[in-house]
């Protein structure tokens, strides 16, 4: 019983990683997540200078999941850049995911050739859908410059490249997204971000729960799988079959990493139930999966992968 996965022709030992964002904004992090059983990680999403994020506190786990308005601290690209050097050192074999997001287009070409000009060997996950950024428009919602920076992307950047995209809810959304997208040779697209611009409260002191933008933040967590699946499966339906899917979204158990699976995914990564359990939760999801995969008869996750039946 396999839970191996290949992503843009690479090949991963186990289908499952982290979220950017989670257990993954420094080199402590990372080596948690590097010696656990994911097959690989993705880095917290790097910007051009370094940033210390949002005033605390920015994120809350809930009975549910999560909310979070972390706003964006990270190392800074060269910090992820020469870790991920180290490591493809001591690990010939395996390859990684780098963030990236810019605050505008310029900078997304700078983030893609300062990796050029690295020895990054691995995939570059580009961040179109940070909601936690005051007074930054979340990208992935402006379908326009989706198109503009995707156009600018692939004319300077050669290697194996996904977007990050935020949930989408209405069916012409996705039909239009998938429009844009089926026009770049884009390694994978990894749905969903967090729900942006979610509340919760403490009724006990009538507060909210996180400081920044007035208690508003990214949802995560059992809250969002329904949007998370319903995402995976329609650009699975809709993208060309060169361009694959990572699963993101509502997974804390192995049953939903089988139904992101099922929905199409060749990739799940997990968020918010990695916050709250840290990295041993790749064993027990593998061996849940696997148990899945046992009593269903499925070897390996080809067998499975997007097969979600309809009831019509
Ligand atoms: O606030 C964040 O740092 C953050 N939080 C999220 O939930 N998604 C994101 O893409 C980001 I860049």
């Amino acid at each position: 019983i396999s839970t191996e996965t290949t992503l843009a022709g690479i090949h991963f030992d186990n289908c499952l990683m982290n979220a950017a964002g989670v257990y993954c904004y420094d080199a402590d992090e990372l080596n948690q997540i590097q010696k656990s059983a994911a097959g690989t990680f993705v880095t917290k999403s790097a910007t051009v200078v370094p940033r210390a994020g949002n005033p605390e506190p920015r994120y809350l786990s809930t009975p549910w999941g999560s909310i979070n308005s972390m706003g964006l601290p990270n190392k800074g690209l060269p910090y992820y850049l020469d870790y991920v050097s180290q490591q493809q050192t001591l690990f010939p074999e395996k390859r990684y995911f780098q963030s990236i997001t810019g605050f505008n287009i310029d900078e997304d070409e700078a983030l893609l050739k300062q990796i050029t000009d690295s020895d990054f060997n691995g995939l570059v996950e580009l961040n179109l859908s940070c909601p936690n950024v005051p007074g930054k428009p979340q990208t992935g919602y402006d379908f326009e410059t989706v198109e503009q920076i995707l156009t600018r992307v692939f004319e300077v950047y050669e290697g194996p490249l996904g977007v990050k995209l935020p949930p989408y809810f209405d069916i012409v959304h996705f039909d239009q997204m998938a429009a844009i997208l089926n026009q770049f040779p884009l390694a994978f697209i990894n749905s969903v971000n967090s729900i942006g611009n979610g509340l919760t409260i403490d009724a006990a002191t009538e507060r909210v729960s996180i400081k920044p933008k007035h208690g508003f933040g990214g949802i995560g967590g059992d809250y969002i799988k329904p949007t998370a699946l319903a995402n995976v499966h329609t650009f699975y339906q809709r993208l060309k079959p060169e361009i694959q899917i990572i699963g993101t979204g509502g997974v804390k158990s192995g049953q939903d990493v089988f139904e992101h699976l099922l929905c199409g995914a060749s990739m799940v990564q997990v968020g918010t139930a990695l916050h709250k359990e840290g990295p041993q939760i790749f064993d027990r999801l593998t061996a849940e999966l696997q148990t899945i995969m046992q009593q269903k008869g499925y070897n390996k996750i080809a067998d499975f992968k997007g097969k979600l039946k309809y009831l019509d």
